[in-house]
């Protein structure tokens, strides 16, 4: 199977890396699409040769990917998405984008009508194979409560409201359905879209976001309630140290979703 990466910073870097150490089944790497181009990380050499390092979409398509991993922002998936499912599946880590329903309708129907797929990782949430088995029958409740150190907030319009370094207490900066929280924080809360996406929606799922400075992970609590039973689960991701609004989970399970779509066993679905 033939990779493209949409994006070369935290998590692109990462799982380039990990498919050129062969850490991904049969997955190899093609092209990366970058914003700049050609750079100096055309050197990365691996499993798959050299990819191409390119800033132009068409150059990178002629790679003839299988799947794009896009890691570049809400944006991206707006930009590329259509053209990508024209000629191979897309999977969207900015899952966040999905909570524009035009596109998300546009991504389906284009991903229908050519034979390919829209793919959403976990990356930073845990229990979607729960919550999307559950969601088959009637669902009460699906919630969500993140909270992530101040430092993860740098650089967002947290930081403009509050003193990040100042605080001593948590303090809620969101309340409300997963569709404004998707799209209040593009680079931080896109667990809360892939929750919604697996379960009752954007606009039933219900979201809590905190600022917290008695935490050094990144962490997200899941209650859910309906005809299945119950499910609660916390998950505390290691901040990355490139990005700490991002856990080094989100490569971890996008390459573990390739070995998946690449190899003859699936587990974790
Ligand atoms: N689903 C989840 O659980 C998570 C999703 N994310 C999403 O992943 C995105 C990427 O995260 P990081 O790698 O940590 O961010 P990052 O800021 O380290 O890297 C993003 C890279 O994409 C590049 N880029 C942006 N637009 C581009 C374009 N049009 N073409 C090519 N390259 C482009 C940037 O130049 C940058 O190098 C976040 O913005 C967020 O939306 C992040 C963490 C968890
Ligand atoms: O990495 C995390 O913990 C979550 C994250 O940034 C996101 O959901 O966008």
């Amino acid at each position: 199977m033939r990779v493209g990466i949409i994006g070369y910073g935290t998590i692109g870097t990462d799982v380039a890396g990990f498919i050129q150490r062969g850490e991904a089944g049969e997955a190899s790497l093609a092209a990366v699409l970058v914003r700049k181009g050609p750079t100096c990380e055309s050197s990365l050499a691996g499993r798959s040769g050299k990819p191409l390092f390119t800033a132009s979409f068409n150059e990178f398509m002629e790679q003839v990917p299988d799947l794009v991993v896009e890691c570049a922002g809400h944006a991206a998936v707006a930009a590329y998405g259509e053209r990508v499912l024209r000629t191979a599946d897309f999977m969207v880590v900015s899952a966040g984008a999905l909570a524009d329903e035009d596109l998300y309708g546009r991504l389906l129907i284009t991903a229908r009508e050519n034979g390919h797929r829209l793919v959403v990782p976990s990356a930073a949430i845990a229990g979607l194979d729960r919550i999307a088995a559950a969601s088959v029958g009637h669902m009460d409740e699906v919630s969500l409560i993140t909270r992530k150190p101040p430092k993860a907030w740098i650089g967002t319009f947290v930081e403009d409201k509050l003193n990040l370094e100042g605080l001593t207490e948590p303090v809620c900066v969101f309340e409300g359905p997963a569709r404004e929280s998707a799209k209040l924080f593009p680079e931080s809360v896109n667990v809360s879209a892939a929750l919604s996406l697996a379960g009752i929606g954007f606009d039933r799922t219900t979201v809590k976001v905190f600022v917290d400075p008695g935490i050094t992970s990144n962490r997200h609590q899941v209650v859910a309630r309906g005809k299945f039973g119950e499910l609660q689960l916390e998950v505390g991701n290691t901040p990355s140290a490139a990005n700490p609004k991002t856990g080094y989970i989100v490569a971890m399970s996008v390459i573990h979703n390739l070995q998946k779509l690449s190899g003859p066993f699936m587990i974790g679905l």
